[in-house]
């Protein structure tokens, strides 16, 4: 039964919904790619050749800028007949006929007759909830976390199974989880916490607005479409970390309660909305980044050694498309007929896109829907796209389930260029080298204070030394010399005393002998004088050993001198060893100023260019070809390089062209939407790339 006209969501409340376009607001903080190269909408493409599997290649293998080709999979998926159709249709056969092995589907025209279609799978209706995530979604969420864009979409008549393919909780049954738990999981064993990072935006487009599902009050958000890469952004929608498994499927319960639903002749719980989840993965690349300074010092080695870390920015995109529908089929009538053709209306725009991208058509009508701006990555863009078609088995519906079988054939057709998203991290580089630079600093500090304690202990130990010695030799020769004066004393007395005893002898002798013994007077006196000169020896020598005694004290002392002077001059060589850990660690600083000035004019580069390429294809929108001023010119140039010069002066051109205009919007031209200037575009970044080297990485 056809709803009254009110706007439901699926916790039964009824709000109301604002429907203000906004204008297309630049990103006010594009990161600057390295890597990733924007390919046009409506650029370059491969139709594929038809062979079923053999097109989807995969990005495994492929790490360089250029792309790998990925054609858009195709899965079909039967829904069993549910009870209402158990009924109605019991006396008539399934208007479809899968052969799962062979990958086919035969559609029954008449009782006689069948067209034959091939898909990438063919899942029947007793396909699990588990086999279908393998084959639809695990390829590319396995892309994605090497660093590709991934879109898994649903695609189907009203009321087919896209939500219960795409969106079951599976809380009570596991095995019913969708893909949208499954993917999550995939992402949350894969990624690193502490290193990674993992955010989800929610969002609905009902009625040409997009609105958020997380924060429902969000309900005008713009569509943001960054000019040199390509990559379209919703920075209005909430961006939620995801940490672990129950806060995802919080966060799907609390987005689905705020889902648009309604209950139709087909579905009792129709989805009114196309419901976007956009998944975020950011990883670091392991072993590609900057060397750490080297101990010895080198500085710079190491400041030629620092470059940032490269992350790998990628993104999931699962959409879960509202169904369509024959309004009169579905019974919708007043405001429900108006959600009705509005779904019909994106849906058509799509189907519009994909056609052209299958045609390999020149133009794109990327534009004509939001739907259609929101999903320009997913098809003929970077991305790698799976889509699963849903299709019911009852023969009232043929006519649906063959132009939904038609949709999937066309979009098999779509050739994308899948893209590594690949940064520099200049943030965690500035970070890494602030901590690098607080703890070269603590190291510094930490050293020159063990340095200072060092010359301070050894200069007290020395001067303790010195004095010791100094005391220990005054001491010394005090002792020596009141030794020797005592000697010396004892000596002159024990002479006086002999004197006085021979001159008491020699009197008592003369007075007994007379004058006749004069001889042995003389043996006696020579006797004591050679007494006297073996104590004047025996004090010679005293004094030659007290001589060397005072020497070696003063060698000592000498030597002592040495070493102190041998402590300062290392002291002196600390002091110039830190001047130059100071000089280091100044030239560090400058060099991380440097870098950080680098940084803020290539943002301010790449802000200034944003604008300027986003103000250009506003006015080729407006058709006003006349104002587009500078990047006008330059596509003339680009177009015509024969009109300023001609023949081999053709290279001076491009040259004299890059010196006016600048790398960065020659490289915006491959992505204009003119073939001319595109192709015109690649034969001169050609040309500096050739020339010498202007281009590089
Ligand atoms: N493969 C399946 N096995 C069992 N039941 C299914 C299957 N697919 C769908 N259903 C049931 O069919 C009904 C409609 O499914 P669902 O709401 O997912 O369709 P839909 O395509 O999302 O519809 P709409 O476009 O109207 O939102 C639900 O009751 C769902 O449980």
């Amino acid at each position: 039964m056809a709803a009254s006209g009110g706007y439901n969501y699926r916790d039964g409340t009824q709000r109301s919904s604002h429907k203000v376009d906004r204008p297309l607001s630049l990103n006010s903080n594009p990161k600057s790619s390295v890597k990733s190269k924007a390919l046009p909408a409506s650029g370059p493409r491969r139709n594929s050749t038809g062979s079923i599997g053999g097109g989807g290649a995969g990005p495994a293998t492929s790490k360089n800028d250029t792309g790998v080709p990925g054609r858009v999979r195709v899965a079909v998926r039967l829904r069993p007949r549910n009870a209402e159709e158990m009924v109605a249709d019991a006396d008539f056969a399934d208007c479809v006929e899968l052969q799962p092995e062979l990958k086919r589907l035969k559609l029954r025209k008449n009782n006689w007759d069948t067209d034959t279609y091939e898909f990438d799978e063919v899942l029947t209706e007793f396909a699990s909830q588990k086999r279908v995530y393998e084959v639809v979604a695990k390829p590319v969420v396995e892309s994605v976390l090497e660093g590709y864009n991934g879109t898994v979409m649903a695609y189907g008549q009203t009321g087919t199974g896209k939500t219960y393919t795409l969106g079951r909780l599976g809380e009570e049954d596991t095995a019913a989880r969708g893909i949208m738990v499954r993917a999550m999981e995939d992402i949350l064993a894969d990624v690193s916490l502490e290193s990674d990072s993992l955010s989800v935006s929610y969002l609905q487009l009902y009625m040409e607005t997009i609105q958020d599902l997380i924060d429902p009050a969000n309900d005008n958000i713009s569509i943001v479409e960054d000019p040199k890469t390509g990559d379209v952004s919703v920075p209005g929608a909430s961006l939620v970390e995801i940490r672990d498994h129950q806060s995802f499927v919080e966060l799907l319960r609390l987005g689905e309660a705020h889902r648009f639903a309604t209950n139709t002749k087909l579905n009792t719980e129709s989805s009114r909305s196309h419901a976007i989840l956009m998944v975020n993965v950011k990883k670091s690349v392991k072993g590609r980044d900057s060397a750490l300074p080297s101990q010895n010092g080198n500085n710079s080695h190491m400041v030629k050694s620092l470059k940032p870390p490269v992350v790998r920015k990628s993104k999931l995109v699962v959409v879960d498309l509202a169904g369509s529908e024959r309004i009169d089929k579905s019974g919708s009538e007043g405001h429900t007929l108006e959600e009705a053709k509005s779904i019909n209306l994106s849906l058509s725009a799509l189907g519009k896109c994909i056609n052209a991208l299958a045609e390999n058509s020149a133009h794109v009508p990327v534009r004509d829907s939001k739907l259609t701006r929101l999903l320009r990555d997913s098809f003929g863009g970077t991305a790698r796209t799976s889509l699963v078609i849903t299709i019911g088995p009852s023969p009232r519906h043929r006519g649906e389930t063959a132009s939904t079988i038609m949709f999937g054939q066309r979009a098999m057709k779509v050739e994308n260029m899948l893209k590594l998203k690949e940064e520099f991290d200049y943030k965690s580089l500035a970070r890494r080298l602030d901590i690098q630079l607080d703890k070269l600093i603590a190291e510094h500090e930490r050293q020159q204070k063990a340095f200072e304690d060092e010359i301070e202990r050894i200069t007290i130990e020395a001067q303790n030394q010195i004095s010791e010695v100094e005391r220990n030799y005054a001491d010394g020769l005090e002792k020596e010399r009141v030794k020797y004066q005592k000697d010396y004393m004892e000596s002159i007395k024990k002479l006086e005393e002999q004197l006085v005893m021979n001159q008491k002898k020699h009197g008592s002798e003369k007075i007994t002998n007379g004058p006749e013994d004069d001889g042995s007077d003389v043996t006696t006196i020579k006797e004591s004088c050679r007494v006297h000169v073996e104590e004047i020896d025996d004090l010679k020598k005293l004094l030659q050993k007290e001589t060397l005694l005072r020497k070696a004290a003063e060698e000592e002392v000498q030597n002592l001198k040495i070493q102190l002077t041998q402590w300062k001059r290392s002291e002196a060589a600390g002091n110039s060893e830190i001047l130059k850990l100071r000089k280091m660690l100044e030239d560090e600083e400058h060099q991380k100023e440097k870098l950080e000035g680098e940084i803020a004019t290539l943002h301010s580069q790449l802000l200034q260019l944003s604008f300027e390429a986003n103000e250009t294809s506003q006015r080729l929108d407006r058709n006003e070809p006349g104002k587009v001023g500078g990047l006008e010119s330059l596509m003339t140039q680009v177009r015509h390089p024969q009109l300023k010069d001609s023949g081999n002066e053709e290279k001076t051109s491009i040259a004299k062209l890059f010196e006016q205009v600048g790398l960065q919007k020659i490289l915006s031209l491959l992505e204009a939407e003119d073939n001319d200037v595109r192709i015109h575009a690649v034969k001169v970044v050609a040309n500096l790339a050739a020339e010498d080297g202007k281009i590089r990485e």
